[in-house]
């Protein structure tokens, strides 16, 4: 009689014996040969990279405290006055106790850190992978690059209680829009969008109020979701304000769902 437990195999938790022991290991056929490689570029495998974007940016960002994202020009240099109030907002930012979070590129995103860095404050950059090479700026702490631009917003508004919006292109458009649209069907609350350089978006904010409103695109109170200031200190007291409420509101809602727990436990015993 052969005793089938002659020729034995473990495989991480299976076990294989006599004629099912497989030819070579797990390790080497991970490790001897590669393959073919096309598989890399399927969908099934970026939802595996996507995911692993989710990790690594929900990893980074979640012990970090309270934060205001800061959006703006790619292209705005040192010089302009736009670059000077991204500074100064970075560093009240700072100076109010909020970490600054930008896209981590040049610009208005390079001025915000920058103030916020020297401020003394936490200064992040969550980058995004460009057709042309381009590295985070010098002036964050904490930086993660992203290859796709929908999980990167994910992480602007999962880890922020206000945005602020420097002047800037399409780019800066798509975040202001893509935070006011959150903020109008509620799917973020008490979330504060700050425009700042008044005169640069005051054409915007009139066309807002003389198409999208007076034909009825969206509710009479949509306007007032945008706050418009040139005055850094009056952008913080704002953020402060709506972060003071988010908190109040929280609390109101644990107290509640404490109430509600004693209740259901009373009516138990
Ligand atoms: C065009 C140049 C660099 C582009 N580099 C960027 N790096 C990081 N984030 C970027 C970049 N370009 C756009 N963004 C995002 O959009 C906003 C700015 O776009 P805009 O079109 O310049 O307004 C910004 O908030 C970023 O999140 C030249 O060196």
């Amino acid at each position: 009689m052969t005793d089938s437990r002659s020729e034995e195999r473990q495989a991480g938790p299976l076990t294989y014996r006599g004629k099912a022991v497989p030819k070579g290991t797990t390790d080497q056929r991970l490790l001897d040969r590669r393959g073919p490689s096309d598989w890399v570029h399927t969908d099934p495998w970026r939802v595996l990279r996507i995911q692993s974007e989710f990790v690594e940016g929900f990893g980074m960002l979640s012990e970090v405290g309270r934060a205001v994202c800061v959006f703006g020009s790619a292209r705005i240099k040192p010089g302009n006055p736009y670059y000077e109030l991204g500074e100064t907002i970075g560093e009240r930012i700072a100076q109010a106790g909020y970490t600054v979070i930008t896209g981590g590129g040049p610009g208005l995103m390079e001025a915000a850190n920058k103030g916020a860095s020297e401020a003394g404050g936490t200064s992040i950059g969550l980058g995004i992978e460009l057709p042309f090479e381009q590295a985070l700026n010098d002036h964050i702490n904490m930086g993660v690059t992203f290859r796709y631009f929908f999980v990167r917003k994910t992480m602007f508004v999962k880890y922020s209680q206000a945005f602020v919006v420097l002047p800037g292109g399409f780019g800066t458009l798509d975040e202001l829009f893509e935070a006011i649209t959150l903020v109008q069907t509620g799917k973020v609350t008490r979330f504060p969008v700050i425009l700042m350089g008044t005169e640069f978006w005051a054409g915007l904010v009139d066309w807002i109020h003389e198409r999208l409103l007076t034909e009825g695109l969206i509710s009479p109170h949509d306007p007032d979701l945008l706050h418009l200031t040139d005055d850094p200190d009056e952008a913080v007291e704002i953020i402060r304000g709506a972060h003071a409420q988010l908190e109040q509101a929280i609390e109101e809602e644990e107290a509640v769902a404490g109430l509600e727990e004693a209740l259901h436990e009373a009516e138990r015993t």
